[in-house]
């Protein structure tokens, strides 16, 4: 073998060692030169011992460099931005070295990414300017012009996750992290537990920064990721006990500490079952124990409840709101779906769209800024059973020339739903008429109302409380009963009356639909629409009049609010 083909072998480690071997067989059977006497000597096994030393140095440092560099995220674009940024770096410190010393503002801004105030809501933008310039009390987490970009299909498009965040969250404050699918609720909290590093700006907890002193900085929170983090052969309890060593609680404790997460989150008889064999619910109770074990200063749950049932629901909110409101130490971020939760929770909230803060302020303090409008919800009283009746025979007597009966028409509107035995000839009824699209057209002519008829026969969904079923019905037997047909003949025009009553009432009214079996408005508030007093005044003057049973006036729900802002990105 040549001598270059010899060096170029002794990189491997497995060739070095028989090498080696294979000298120390030489020397032991007389077979190596004269030169080399000792078992060290440089021809025998020096040299192979040597090159693996050396190997062993090199093969350590590059296996703790693929562990430590996130060389997932080493991209084109990373690169790319990384240079750019030693170059910008390199630049402000010429500048700073050429120009006199000036005082920075506290938490300057870092990019030239960031948004200007005039795009920015007010309130967004005050707590912004209260956080830049330095003035957060009892602050455990601030976040300044945090950005996150992905690179996007084959690194050609980037993705703008997070677009300059910045607010503050205090101690004892529970924030509510709302937003669309996708707005980068979960981007912003991988950038503050240190999965993810930020593009632009940063964020402090404890004043520890998340970019400089990512370790100390995860040293106080909580996490409660998105999808469960479990080792599926660790029971709940093993989970419990291994979280609570790593977070430090003393040895003494330990049993205490899990006994009393078990108890708060109704684990106690999933103890000692692997994770595996755990429920959805289950197992995200035991990520949100996991948690909050060691009572951490700073709890990040995203979306905690996904997957409970109510019951535990309820159990999880009390444990939150216990450990930040009432304990009044921790700062909680939360994200939910869910307007109850963040409702029932929240003591803040922020509205995210599109990688931006839309919105940003207490529950109530949101419904009073952007629920400009009383939502309203009206229930007639259902058709009475002679009126209807009497409605069938008037229809019959006008179109049809058959026998009346004894039978209660209840009875015939159950025949038709298949609710009892069908009719026999003896004991036929109205229930047995069905009207076709044609004698729809002239009974509604007749009746003074075609256009209503007209909508109910085209393929547009007809109006009132259930036209939506009865159009479906007319398309897919060709025909429709006449107690059915007369129900929502009776119902449409209550309905008609009722909305006709509604909107010349309230100026600026309009129809949002049906909810089951009532009917959804929203009136004009505030200074310049009605006050509560005023509405339910109103309707409750005419109430009886009109045929409302029942009804109810609020204030917007955080759910509307969301969809506004929602449909507005
Ligand atoms: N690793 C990634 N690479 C590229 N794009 C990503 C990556 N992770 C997230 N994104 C994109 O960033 C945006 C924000 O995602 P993120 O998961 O933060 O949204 P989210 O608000 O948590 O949504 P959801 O409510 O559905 O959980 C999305 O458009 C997503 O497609």
């Amino acid at each position: 073998m040549g001598d270059t083909g010899r060096r170029s072998q002794e990189i491997s480690p497995g060739f070095c060692f028989a090498d080696g071997l294979a000298s120390l067989a030489l020397l032991r059977q007389g077979m190596k030169d004269k030169t080399s006497d000792g078992v060290y000597d440089w021809n025998v096994t020096g040299a192979s011992i040597c090159y693996l030393g050396l190997q062993f140095l090199c093969y350590f440092l590059l296996t703790l460099g693929l562990e430590l560099l996130p060389l997932h995220k080493l991209t084109a674009i990373t690169v790319k931005e990384w240079w750019m940024k030693c170059w910008r770096n390199n630049l402000t410190n010429l500048k700073s070295e050429t120009s006199s010393p000036s005082l920075e503002p506290f938490l300057a801004p870092s990019s030239e990414h960031v948004i200007p105030d005039f795009d920015l809501d007010v309130d967004v933008a005050a707590e912004r300017n209260r956080v830049l310039s330095g003035s957060i009390d009892n602050a455990i987490i601030y976040l300044s012009n945090l950005r996150k970009v992905y690179p996007g299909e084959n690194y050609l498009h980037k993705k703008i996750a997070v677009d300059s965040l910045t607010f503050s969250v205090q101690e004892g404050e529970c924030f509510g992290f709302l937003g669309t699918n996708g707005a980068g609720k979960t981007t912003t909290l991988s950038m503050l537990t240190g999965e993810e590093s930020p593009s632009e700006g940063t964020a402090f907890i404890f004043g520890k920064d998340i970019r400089t002193d990512p370790k100390a900085a995860r040293c106080d929170i909580g996490y409660c990721p998105q999808f469960d983090a479990l080792l599926e052969f660790l029971t709940a309890k093993e989970h419990l006990e291994l979280y609570a060593r790593i977070k430090g609680v003393p040895e003494l404790k330990i049993d205490d500490v899990v006994m009393e997460k078990l108890v708060d989150f109704d684990l106690l008889k999933h103890a000692n079952k692997p994770s595996y064999s755990l429920s959805g619910g289950n197992k995200r109770k035991l990520s949100v124990a996991i948690a909050m074990i060691g009572e951490p200063p700073v709890v990040i749950l995203d979306e905690p409840s996904t997957g409970m049932d109510p019951i535990a629901k309820r159990v999880m909110w009390d444990v939150i709101s216990r450990i930040s409101t009432r304990r009044g130490k921790t700062a909680v971020i939360l994200t939910t779906h869910s307007m109850n939760e963040a409702q029932a929770l929240c003591t803040r909230i922020g509205i995210m769209v599109g990688g931006r803060l839309r919105c940003i302020g207490s529950p109530q303090h949101l419904k009073t800024r952007f629920g400009n409008h009383l939502e309203l919800e009206v229930k007639p009283h259902e058709i009475h059973s002679e009126d209807l009746y009497n409605f069938c025979q008037h229809i019959r007597e006008g179109f049809f020339d058959f026998p009346s009966h004894s039978r209660s028409l209840l009875n015939d509107i159950e025949v038709c739903i298949g609710a009892i035995e069908p009719i026999t000839p003896e004991n036929q009824s109205v229930s047995e008429i069905t009207l076709s699209r044609q004698m729809l057209t002239i009974i509604g002519r007749w009746l003074g109302n075609e256009e209503r008829i007209k909508t109910l026969v085209s393929s547009s969904t007809a109006p009132g409380v259930f036209g939506e079923q009865l159009t479906e019905q007319l398309f897919r037997d060709g025909s429709i009963p006449l107690p059915i047909f007369s129900e929502w003949w009776l119902a449409t025009e209550k309905f008609s009356e009722i909305n006709s009553f509604i909107l010349s009432s309230f100026s600026g009214a309009t129809f949002h639909g049906f909810n089951g079996l009532s009917m959804k408005y929203q009136l004009p508030y505030g200074e310049d629409g009605l006050s509560l007093a005023d509405a339910f005044g109103h309707i409750e003057r005419n109430r009886k009049q009109l045929g409302i049973a029942e009804y109810s006036l609020s204030q917007s729900t955080l759910e509307t609010i969301f969809n506004h802002f929602a449909s507005n990105s």
